[in-house]
């Protein structure tokens, strides 16, 4: 007689569209950091001002025959960046800048192909867990938006006397590439494992680790700040920059704010200080988990989140040193990402694996 297996239950059944979900949607996030990696190695190449059209779906396929390299080309040449940085490059130089640019944008491409078709299969399949749908059509939304943001930031790249874009739109379109990678992991998280509270013993830990992460994302905002104004390719020492811990010319703009986004002495220090500030907060995360949490998920997630801060941190360093070569910049760019995902899952690993009681020990 054949054996017709039991129907799974409810519950069976939730927790198996959410694990679906959600792994689709850490799949995203990985489409998302190689987006990172291959935006920053636009960026250090000098590609991202060699297709000035807007184009969502034309601009899918690359220049098909000699005319349309040649109508491209002629749009770049009009712009200050071939007149000040490239000029007499010729065409062959051209279509070496102009592969990653596209790159770069298809990727984009796919990452909302991939966004859009998954939601709409498991939207379809009635498969979206109760009260995710609202946040996922947000994630659509600022997909969106981050595809308009980066064009308005290359539209910036071609204004008279500018030869890159204006470093605080490349900032507007880092920040908003990290709050859609975080979204995107955190909201996996969730649907993998549901949120506890984490006991008393264990929230001293949680609450460093939410000083370190949030210092991280301003030195990961004030390293676009460092990206943008190149301020990487001056004060090649560490720790001190131009013989000094906080450089002359600290304040030397005027108004007094605007040296924090566009006075390279200043931009570089803020950057370094925060990363360093990042450092010792994440290694205090790291000493209140030794001594709090028992062996297990929760502490290695820490100690993972601390390694990770200490990698970026040398790979900054080697890229001041070395003077930002296209691969440690483009590596130093990656591995921010990933310390930001070690930061969500450890934060996550607190909140959402209560430990038990009896296994917490106390200070
Ligand atoms: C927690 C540690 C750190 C984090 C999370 C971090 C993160 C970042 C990020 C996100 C960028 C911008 C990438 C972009 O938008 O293009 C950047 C750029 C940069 N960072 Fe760091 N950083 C850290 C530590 C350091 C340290 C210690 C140094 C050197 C002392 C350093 C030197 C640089 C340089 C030179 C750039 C510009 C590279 C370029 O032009 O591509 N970073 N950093």
């Amino acid at each position: 007689m054949p054996f017709d297996p039991p129907p799974p239950t409810r519950t069976a059944t939730l927790r198996r569209d959410s694990r679906a979900v959600a792994f689709w949607l850490l799949g995203v996030a990985g489409l998302v950091w190689i987006m990172v990696a291959i935006g920053g190695a636009t960026r250090l190449t000098g590609s991202g001002l060699s297709i000035m059209e807007w184009a969502p779906l034309s601009g899918t396929l690359p220049p098909l025959s000699e005319a349309e390299w040649q109508r491209l080309y002629d749009l770049y040449r009009t712009i200050p960046q071939y007149q000040l940085v490239n000029q007499g490059f010729g065409i062959e130089g051209f279509k070496q800048i102009f592969w990653l640019e596209w790159l770069h944008r298809l990727w984009g491409r796919l990452i909302g192909l991939a966004y859009a078709a998954g939601l709409a299969w498991f939207w379809l399949r009635g498969r979206i867990p109760a009260g995710s749908k609202p946040r996922l059509l947000g994630l659509l939304a600022l997909g969106g938006l981050q595809g308009a943001v980066g064009w308005y930031m290359v539209a910036s790249g071609f204004e008279a006397d500018r030869t890159a874009v204006a470093p605080y739109r490349l900032v507007i379109h880092l920040g908003l590439a990290l709050l859609i990678f975080s979204a995107l992991v955190w909201t996996a998280l969730g649907l993998l494992r549901p949120e506890g509270r984490a006991p008393a013993e264990a929230r001293p830990v949680r609450r460093m680790l939410k000083v370190a992460a949030w210092t991280l994302v301003g030195a990961m905002l004030a390293g676009g700040f460092v990206a943008g104004t190149r301020a990487g390719l001056s004060f090649n020492t560490f720790p001190l920059m131009d013989g000094q811990l906080v450089p002359d010319g600290y304040w030397l703009l005027s108004p007094a704010w605007t040296n924090l986004t566009a006075n390279i002495a200043a931009v570089q220090f803020n950057h370094r200080l925060l990363a360093s500030l990042t450092a010792l907060f994440a290694a205090g995360a790291v000493w209140a988990a030794l001594r709090r949490l028992p062996a297990g998920g929760a502490r290695r997630a820490v100690l993972g989140f601390g390694a990770a801060v200490a990698l970026q941190y040398a790979l900054g360093i080697a890229t001041l040193l070395y003077v930002v070569p296209v691969s440690l910049g483009t590596l130093h760019q990656a591995v921010a990402v990933l310390v930001l995902a070690a930061a969500l899952v450890a934060l996550h690993a607190l909140r959402a694996a209560p430990l038990p009681a009896s296994r917490v020990r106390t200070a």
